[in-house]
């Protein structure tokens, strides 16, 4: 990065975050400058999350002129909005790796640095995390201060409320928490709390009166009066105060409500931590910080949705650089914005089909059902176990419900699944992106886990699909096969073929024949189908003959397919993108072991350890997948067995 073009004086004289604690507020607000033009210039450079990480800039100065976080504890929620606390920590010259192979991660990470207390990448937990660290002092008798900030879309999760509700009962000490809310998730945030919150701000007058009016009230002499008057002036003190105090709902929590204040004004926003901080001292605060997302740089002002998470772009002109297509070659659609808009074609068809996101509109293709059939599409804010157990809810009662969830974001709702859904045998339809490793955001998003936990799970059917065309057919299976059902399929791009129309489904539990041959066969899955059938056509060229299943159910598996060229070869392979304890080539093996059928079996998948952050296809390769890796590893076992 050009720094004289971009000159950080203050941030490059920083030897340690304690040094701001002396800042001037002149130099507060210069700092917050130089980190906001750093932020624009090095994400402009890199990609990554973007108008989050413009909204809290002020406020994470301020958090470092008030505490020392080599000793006290901050836990961002989510992570996405910490590049300043990056910036501030000693990382500023990792920046340019940002978010790449054996880079500087997007979210919080223990094992970078020694002021990441806490990881994440998931919304929600930074509340019952941080409460936990605070219980952790009091054991060991320790004075440090303990905060979690926390955005208002990842304060809409049930966790969220389950934090705050023990923190009160606790009466936490020392503890704060920081409600970031700029009335935004990724898409704009949803509920009767942001109504709440919104509420509050509009209310802001009356903050300034309220410890005047509750003075005055309390200082009417309670003793001398009749009982029934004293009851009279204590009913007036609560009335008062439901009138007058904005965050009534965080105080009768146990909280002590503090703000709003706005957050983009670095020194009111560190007077406000003052104040927190004086507070806190007798229980639990809630400080309610307004921020826009997008601040400082107007095209993300004025679209943060687009500008939530960016690839690189040109900083003067707001364009987003576009990497070279081939016009000739335009590219195919990505398996979201197919699976989007079959599930407008199915729902115009049928009208018990009902969508549900959890907060993921745009990222999961609902955007197009909700532009379609507004009244049968429900965002439901961040919560996934609720999500779940709505669907399974709307399916008893005879609808068609489609949870269109990220496969790393059900993690979090397995137990709906299980015991809502499975267990009661509800046809309700699991829509799962972003299956298999997604790149740069790293360990905590890749989805590798959906096969291993959903394939134990009584009555449910699952699938993945080969191609664009084969995802349709898979919804249409799912939507009306009676029973619950999950189709995977991954981040980014199909193959570009034609789409077959009407959508038919699938025959359950059908594997397809793609390839004939009698030395291996090629168990493949999902995105793996087709560098299958590219492999054993090349390693034809070589004399060694493959057969190739496209698998498409992992429940139920085609064991009669299977079997019948497990017999018929030397060996078997199985492989897919996604973790190899508990998955796809697990169910192969039990299946074989079950029938007696010995044959060597190479597992093509994600070994038993972390995927790190980086580009998808480097990963691939790490980890055995990419096909040139997986021809040289099928080469070698051909010749070994
Ligand atoms: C459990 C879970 N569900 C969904 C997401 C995807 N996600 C990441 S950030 C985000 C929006 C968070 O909104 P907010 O907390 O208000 O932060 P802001 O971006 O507005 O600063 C969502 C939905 C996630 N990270 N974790
Ligand atoms: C932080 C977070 O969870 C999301 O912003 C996520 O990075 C989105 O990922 P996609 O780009 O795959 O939608
Ligand atoms: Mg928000």
């Amino acid at each position: 990065m050009d720094s004289s073009a971009h000159p950080y004086p203050l941030l490059d004289s920083l030897a340690a975050p304690q040094q701001i604690r002396h800042f001037t507020p002149g130099q507060l607000e210069r700092l917050a400058a130089e980190v906001r033009a750093f932020v624009i210039a090095s994400v402009s450079e890199t990609g990554g999350h973007f108008s989050s990480n413009l909204g809290t800039v002020e406020l994470t100065v301020a958090l470092f002129h008030h505490f020392d976080f080599l000793q006290d504890r901050i836990v961002w929620d989510v992570g996405h909005q910490a590049y300043p606390h990056k910036i501030l920590t000693g990382r500023m010259d990792r920046f340019p790796t940002l978010r790449q192979h054996h880079g500087l991660s997007g979210f919080l990470k223990r094992d970078e640095s020694p002021y990441d207390h806490f990881g994440a990448g998931h919304a929600s937990t930074s509340i019952s995390a941080a409460l936990g660290m605070a219980k952790a002092r009091d054991l060991q008798k320790q004075n440090h201060t303990c905060i979690a900030v926390i955005g208002d879309g990842s304060m809409t999760a049930g966790m969220a409320f389950e934090g705050l509700n023990q923190a009160g009962y606790l009466e936490a000490k020392n503890f704060l928490v920081i409600l970031n809310d700029n009335d935004m998730s990724i898409n704009p945030n949803v509920g009767s709390l942001q109504g709440y919150l919104n509420q509050i701000m509009s209310g802001q007058y009356y903050q300034r009166w309220r410890d005047r009016i509750e003075h005055a009230i309390k200082s009417i002499p309670l003793e001398g009066l009749s009982k029934g008057v004293a009851k009279a002036a204590k009913w007036s003190e609560e009335s008062f105060k439901r009138l007058m105090v904005p965050g009534l709902l965080f105080e009768d929590l146990g909280f002590r409500y503090l703000g709003p204040v706005n957050g983009h004004d670095v020194n009111a926003t560190s007077k406000a931590l003052a104040e927190a901080k004086e507070k806190m001292k007798d229980g639990p605060v809630l400080l309610h910080v307004q921020t826009k997302k997008g601040y400082g740089y107007e095209p993300a002002v004025q679209d943060p949705l687009k500008w939530h998470g960016v690839t690189a772009f040109d900083a003067e002109s707001g364009e987003i650089i576009k990497v070279q297509a081939d016009p000739a070659k335009p590219a195919p659609p990505s398996y979201t914005s197919v699976f989007g808009k079959a599930l407008v074609d199915l729902a115009k068809k049928d009208d018990k089909i009902v969508g549900i996101t959890a907060a993921m509109l745009d990222g999961t293709g609902l955007n197009f059902l909700q532009k379609a059939f507004p009244d049968r599409c429900f965002d439901v804010g961040i919560a996934e176990q609720h999500a779940v157990t709505f669907a399974a809810g709307l399916a008893a009662q005879g609808m068609r419900p489609v949870a269109a969830i990220y496969s790393t974001f059900l993690q979090r709702g397995f137990d709906q699944v299980a015991h809502d859904v499975c267990i009661q045998d509800l046809p309700v339809t699991f829509a799962l992106d972003r299956a298999g490793i997604v790149g740069a955001d790293g360990p905590t998003h890749h989805g590798l886990y959906d096969l291993a936990y959903l394939r134990c799970l009584p009555n449910i059917i699952l699938m993945a699909p080969k191609d664009e065309n084969e995802l349709r057919r898979m919804l249409m299976t799912a939507v009306y096969c009676g029973h619950p059902a999950a189709l995977r399929y991954p981040r980014g791009n199909g193959l570009g073929v034609a789409l077959e129309e009407p959508i038919a489904a699938l025959p359950i539990g059908k594997g397809e024949l793609l390839r004939e041959g009698g030395d291996l066969v090629l168990c493949a899955l999902g995105a793996l189908v087709e560098p299958a059938l590219r492999i054993a056509e090349s390693l034809a060229a070589e004399g060694i003959d493959c057969a190739v299943i496209n698998a498409r159910f992992i429940k139920p598996l085609d064991e009669t397919l299977l079997h019948t060229w497990a017999r018929r070869c030397r060996g078997v392979v199985t492989l897919e993108e996604g973790c190899a304890p508990g998955g796809f080539s697990g169910a192969v093996a039990e299946s074989m072991a079950d029938a007696g059928l010995v044959r060597p079996l190479l597992r093509c998948a994600v070994p038993d350890h972390l995927v790190h952050h980086g580009d998808p296809k480097r990963l691939l390769e790490e980890e055995g997948l990419s096909p040139s890796i997986l021809e040289a590893r099928i080469r070698t076992f051909v010749h070994q067995i």
